[in-house]
């Protein structure tokens, strides 16, 4: 287990202090993929850089598998070191060595022998799909392949933990999608806890189980990807969320309903979870209640092997029947709640 204790940091910058992180307190469990979002300063990657020592907080502690980072020897360090692997946005490898070399660097470092590192390299080749590169030069390759040498030289020495900073930042939307895959498969088949920071929710979406969402050095959100992505309280995090899960009407259909409706009418947004609710739900409402509804939008997403589904609805009727309407979707176990066009209206 990963445990940020009440940390706070203070930076000195040209311009004085710069405080990047305020009273943080998060645990992340073995065998999670934890994203950490945020915009740009938001405290993300001086979070992340905690856990394996390479900053230290001016206040508070990190404890990782119970041995606080903060107090330990050099010697200590870098044997928590060696059980945590880390990858980041630019890569950061040796053009003059080839990928073989790369990935066998932290073992080279260690003192490993000759033959077990070339082993254990074969090994780690073939899990990233690289085996016909081992004596190509990273300049040699495209930047998802930089990535996964990246992920190999990071997972050579057997670590426990994976530190991700932006790792798929710097890749086109196809390359991101196929270094999540990888890193999915890392945790699923090695059991390698992962901890992502990203300003990419697409990366969370897909491949994370809880999330913090950062905010000028502070968590703001924090819990699973489900809960937070279903039902989002901070503004920061549901205009991250509504990249990927759009639950707003679009201008042109705003446009519609004012020219076309006629009586009272209100736009209700359901949020459902299961593959079965939907259908069901608007049968139920047409023919128990006799109104007209209208569908404005609808989307159907998986998130953490889970399904969330959000449907707006134009309900036409008396303002009793909206609201017996209403009541019936809650009693349902489905989220409900008026929404206004947000555009002209
Ligand atoms: N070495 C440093 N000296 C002074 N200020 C720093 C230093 N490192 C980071 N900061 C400041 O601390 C704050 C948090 O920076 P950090 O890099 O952790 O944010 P971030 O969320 O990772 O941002 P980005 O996504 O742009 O990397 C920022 O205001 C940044 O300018």
């Amino acid at each position: 287990m990963i445990e940020f204790q009440n940390i706070s940091k203070v930076y000195q910058g040209k311009n004085g202090e710069v405080q990047a992180l305020e009273h943080v307190n998060l645990k992340i469990m073995d065998g999670e993929i934890y994203g950490i979002i945020g915009l740009s300063g938001a405290g993300k990657s001086t979070l992340l850089s905690m856990i394996n020592g390479l900053e230290y907080p001016s206040e508070g502690a990190v404890l990782v598998n119970g041995n606080n980072i903060c107090g330990m020897s050099f010697s200590g360090l870098q044997k928590i070191r060696r059980t945590i692997g880390m990858i980041f946005q630019e890569f950061n490898l040796l053009n003059s060595r080839t990928v073989r070399h790369n990935i066998s660097l932290p073992l080279i470092i260690a003192g490993e022998d000759k033959a077990v590192i070339r082993e254990r390299v074969d090994k780690l080749l073939q899990f990233v799909g690289l085996t016909d590169k081992a004596e190509q030069f990273p300049d040699q390759l495209s930047g998802g392949q930089k990535q996964r040498v990246g992920i190999a030289r990071a997972l050579v020495t057997n670590p426990s933990i994976l530190l991700s900073d932006e790792a798929t930042s710097a890749l086109d939307p196809d390359t991101m999608e196929s270094i999540l895959d990888l890193l999915k498969r890392i945790n699923k088949e090695m059991g390698i806890t992962i901890v992502m920071v990203t300003h990419q929710i697409r990366a969370v979406q897909k491949i994370c189980n809880k999330v913090a969402v950062m905010q000028s050095g502070k968590v703001i959100e924090e819990g699973e990807v489900f809960q937070v992505f279903s039902n989002p309280q901070q503004e920061i995090t549901r205009d991250f969320v509504r990249t990927v899960v759009p639950d707003v009407i679009t201008p042109s259909v705003c446009r519609q309903i004012r020219m076309e409706s006629k009586g009272n009418y209100e736009i209700l947004r359901l949020k459902f979870t299961g593959n079965n609710a939907l259908g069901d739900l608007i049968y139920q409402i047409n023919t128990k209640f006799l109104l007209k509804t209208r569908i404005l939008h609808a989307t159907v997403t998986e998130l953490d092997e889970q399904t969330l589904g959000i449907l707006i609805l134009q309900i036409s009727g008396s303002p009793e029947q909206i609201a017996e309407v209403e009541e019936y979707v809650r009693d349902c176990g489905v989220q409900c709640e008026e929404v206004k066009c947000q555009y002209g209206f």
